[in-house]
């Protein structure tokens, strides 16, 4: 059966699948003009302002893939870091590595004094899976909706360690699980909070997701009325809201 979704004050918030949200994310950007770093610049943001919250002052460790959800993760990094937060972005990869949204956000991130790991080798995932073991938070940012079939190499011995960290925050959806049945055929971060972007994805339950927290990445709801997904605003003016899972 297919959770459903409300706010904390009853209002009724649908859920998308990932190819829902992928054709979302389409007519944003081919036919009403926002850009994908527009509506990540507001993903990260929120990201780290939970993140913030959460690590009380203390060492923040962003684990980041190449994709859209790793792009939001290193620009969540980025804003924990001119907040003056004690920040670590782990890649699971080489940094020349990174493609598109990511490596530019990777670029931006150079103008700060944020901590990098790039976890390329097994030495280096060791150094990443301390400073797992020792954070305050981990930012979940390796895998959104993009996952295919179960999480392999780096991803995998990144999410792992994450099984033990004090408190996780998985980005969208936890990394290893499917975005749109909430299967896991591998390994999954099981995060303590999830901040899902725009609207709840069909996977999501309260067992896997912990506290869920819907972010406004500033899509019109002229976006989502072409598609027919019937969308009530949520967020009533604020940048995030609490959700209810039944
Ligand atoms: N409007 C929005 O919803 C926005 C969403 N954002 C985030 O972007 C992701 C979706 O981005 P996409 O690039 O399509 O995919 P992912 O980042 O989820 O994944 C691709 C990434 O993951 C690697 N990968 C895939 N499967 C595996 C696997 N089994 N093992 C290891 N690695 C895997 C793949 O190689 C790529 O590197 C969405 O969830 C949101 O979080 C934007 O940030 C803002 C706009
Ligand atoms: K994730």
């Amino acid at each position: 059966m297919t959770p459903q979704f409300e706010t904390v004050d009853g209002r009724s918030v649908p859920a998308v699948t990932a190819d829902q949200m992928r054709e979302v994310d389409r007519v944003a950007v081919e036919e009403v003009g926002l850009a994908l770093l527009q509506m990540m610049e507001h993903a990260g943001r929120n990201l780290a302002e939970v993140a913030r919250e959460v690590a009380d002052g203390g060492h923040v460790v962003v684990l980041a893939g190449d994709g859209g959800n790793g792009g939001g993760g290193i620009c969540a990094a980025r804003h924990l870091a001119n907040g003056g937060a004690d920040v670590t972005l782990v890649l699971d990869r080489d940094a020349d590595e990174l493609t598109g949204a990511a490596a530019r956000q990777r670029r931006i991130l150079a103008a700060t004094d944020a901590n990098v790991v790039a976890a390329a080798d097994a030495t280096q995932t060791e150094v990443a899976a301390a400073h797992i073991r020792d954070a305050a938070v981990v930012v979940d940012a390796l895998v959104g909706y993009g996952l295919s079939g179960a999480l392999r190499g780096t991803a995998a011995s990144l999410a792992e360690a994450t099984l033990d960290a004090a408190h996780v925050v998985s980005l969208d959806v936890p990394s290893g699980m499917d975005a749109t049945t909430g299967e896991t055929p591998g390994v999954a971060v099981e995060p303590d909070t999830t901040l899902t972007l725009a609207l709840p994805k069909t996977g999501l339950t309260a067992a896997t997701a912990g506290d869920l927290v819907l972010a406004d990445i500033g899509i019109p709801r002229g976006v989502y009325d072409e598609l027919d997904i019937d969308y009530r605003d949520p967020f009533a003016g604020a940048r995030r809201v609490w959700l209810r899972i039944r």
